[in-house]
């Protein structure tokens, strides 16, 4: 509970929602005292009427006003509830709603950056279950647990205005329902409950890694071992589980016997309060039976503090997403759009990647980046996408550091990479992402310019044919088109060829990058490559390795001076 509250203190995902929204909040609570209220009204003036009832009546009266209050308060109770549900509903709905959007803000925003520090599978577990158990914080702990606080507030006074001594008594037993017993068993069931979560974000992973990797698992023949292994999280899940159930058993049967401890009180301290009345055995049995729905509402209150530590977790990784930013993303526009690193350097805590490295590359200038695996080169596109800040140096693009450009950013560079993504939508669709409002001469266009005009013109559907998942549809090749016609569309002047080509085989390839530099002509280009296929159509070379660049130059003064150049030229074109 200390750890709940101490992560409540720091948290954005749940605090502020509960300040905003503080009337719905209160008024489920409320509205849940009032059920529970009704329901124990109905059950006392109930004991009372049927016990009465058994008597002789002095007075009509004393049975015709418990009947229309038993009528009342049996309405009442049903009202209430379903009020309560809606109203409080509606408003997880809405917080939860917001929480999403929120979520959603926050990635979008920085995307990248929560990429590199959550696998695809925790992102999955944070969109499908830590929200969902906000939804269960506010229904299954908030309101019970207010609504149980206040309930044994005000039966504690009201019992306190006939004898303060039975108060004490019921002050202590129910503060064993309520207080002692969810606490105890948080504690004894924390570890439980972390190792479930553990288990169950495990298999979000696992899950994840499954269907990404489901052709490896075919082709390696191991299917049975997948399933086998999936089946092992999941019976240790079951297990897990079935240990939590078995103790919330017991817990609840301990509560039951207070409950039954409670109610024997009760009709003692009614038999010995009322004993000198004429009506003591109404009384008796309409407190005795009163007590039945204020159990149920204090055992809700129990589960749901028991499960608080379910919470903990969700409320944690949540708060470990940025915090989306309530400022305009305008940014601001450049001037030109010349990148410049200037003894830029950069390390991923003590590993030094880039080491005072500089270059500048002016508007429609073309660059190749070539090195060695791990040698830095997608470093060096994460600074000038703002992803990351050198630890040492600038990097500006138009003078301008390239975070600063916010929303400007997609207008000024383009990525096509490896494997851009395309869409389970139209070709229509997946070009037009690159801009929602090209005309349909202008997608045409950049369809022609990608070498796709006779590819769509030949499909039945054309542009509203569908691309399937990842555009499964298509070759490599053609794929790698359709997101060169995005980018086309795009029309940012700076576009970062990453390795577009990799996975392509020669002929392709050649053709497809053919294909690019002619139809970016016009614009500034920085191309990482292991290849030199295509080396031709860049202004500079350059080479990184070891935190610096080993070799640089154009292509025709590195073939004319460089015998390592020579040698890598004439191995790519063999
Ligand atoms: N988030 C990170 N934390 C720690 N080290 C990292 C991180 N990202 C990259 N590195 C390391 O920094 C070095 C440079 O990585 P980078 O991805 O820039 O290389 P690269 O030249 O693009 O490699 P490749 O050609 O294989 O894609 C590598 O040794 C890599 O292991």
């Amino acid at each position: 509970m200390k750890e709940l509250k101490k992560l409540l203190a720091q948290d954005h995902w749940v605090m502020p929602f509960l300040r905003q929204q503080k009337r719905g909040l209160w008024s489920s609570i409320v509205l849940g005292f009032m059920t529970t209220f009704a329901a124990a009204a109905l059950m006392f003036i109930s004991g009372y009427l049927i016990s009465r009832s058994a008597q002789h009546p002095s007075n009509i009266l004393l049975i015709y006003v418990p009947i229309v209050l038993t009528r009342g308060f049996g309405i009442a109770r049903p009202v209430f509830r379903y009020v309560e549900r809606l109203v409080s509903h509606n408003w997880v709905l809405r917080v939860v709603s917001k929480s999403r959007q929120r979520l959603y803000q926050s990635a979008a925003q920085s995307a990248s950056s929560i990429r590199s520090r959550l696998q695809t599978g925790q992102v999955l577990g944070i969109l499908a279950e830590d929200l969902e158990q906000l939804e269960n914080l506010y229904l299954r702990t908030l309101f019970p647990l207010g609504a149980g606080m206040l309930l044994y507030l005000i039966s504690s006074i009201g019992l306190g205005i006939f004898s303060w001594t039975f108060m004490l008594l019921w002050l202590l037993v129910l503060a064993l329902i309520l207080i002692v017993i969810p606490l105890a068993s948080l504690t004894l069931n924390r570890a439980k409950v972390s190792r479930q979560k553990a288990l169950q974000s495990a298999l979000y992973t696992d899950a994840t890694d499954a269907i990404l990797g489901m052709q490896d698992w075919v082709l390696s023949g191991r299917q049975a071992d997948l399933v086998a292994q999936e089946g092992k999280t999941m019976q240790k899940l079951s297990r897990v589980k079935g240990k939590l159930m078995a103790f919330g058993w017991w817990r609840d049967f301990t509560i039951q016997l207070l409950s039954l401890l409670l109610m024997v009180l009760i009709m003692i301290w009614a038999t010995h309060q009322f004993g000198h009345n004429f009506l003591a055995s109404n009384y008796i049995a309409a407190f005795t039976l009163a007590i039945i729905p204020l159990v149920d509402s204090f055992i809700a209150v129990n589960q749901g503090v028991s499960e608080s530590s379910f919470y903990e977790d969700s409320i944690k990784r949540l708060n470990t997403l940025p915090e989306p930013s309530q400022n305009s993303t305008a940014g601001v526009k450049p001037q030109s759009t010349t990148v410049v690193f200037n003894q830029v350097s950069f390390a991923y805590g003590d590993k030094l990647v880039l080491n005072d490295l500089s270059f500048d590359l002016l508007a429609g200038q073309k660059m190749a980046l070539l090195g060695p695996s791990g040698a830095g080169k997608t470093t060096i596109l994460k600074l000038l996408a703002g992803d990351l800040q050198p630890t040492n140096g600038k990097v500006t693009l138009g003078g301008l550091n390239p975070n600063q450009l916010a929303d400007e950013l997609p207008k000024t560079m383009a990525v096509l990479d490896q494997q851009s993504y395309l869409f389970d939508t139209t070709i229509e669709n997946n070009i037009r992402m690159g801009n929602l409002t090209a005309s349909q001469v202008q997608v045409e266009q950049a369809v022609q310019q990608a070498g796709l005009a006779d590819l769509v013109a030949s499909l039945p559907q054309g542009y509203q044919t569908p691309m399937q998942e990842a555009g499964q549809r298509f070759s490599g090749g053609e794929r790698q088109r359709f997101a060169l016609a995005r980018i086309l569309l795009q029309d940012a002047p700076i576009v970062i060829l990453d390795e577009p080509t990799v996975s392509l085989d020669p002929k392709t390839e050649a053709a497809v990058l053919t294909q690019i530099f002619t139809a970016l002509k016009d614009r500034t280009i920085i191309w990482v490559t292991h290849h030199l296929t295509g080396i031709e159509a860049v202004d500079q070379i350059y080479f990184l390795n070891d935190g610096h660049f080993t070799m640089a130059g154009s292509p025709s003064e590195l073939l004319a001076h460089s015998e390592a150049f020579k040698q890598l030229y004439a191995m790519d074109q063999f």
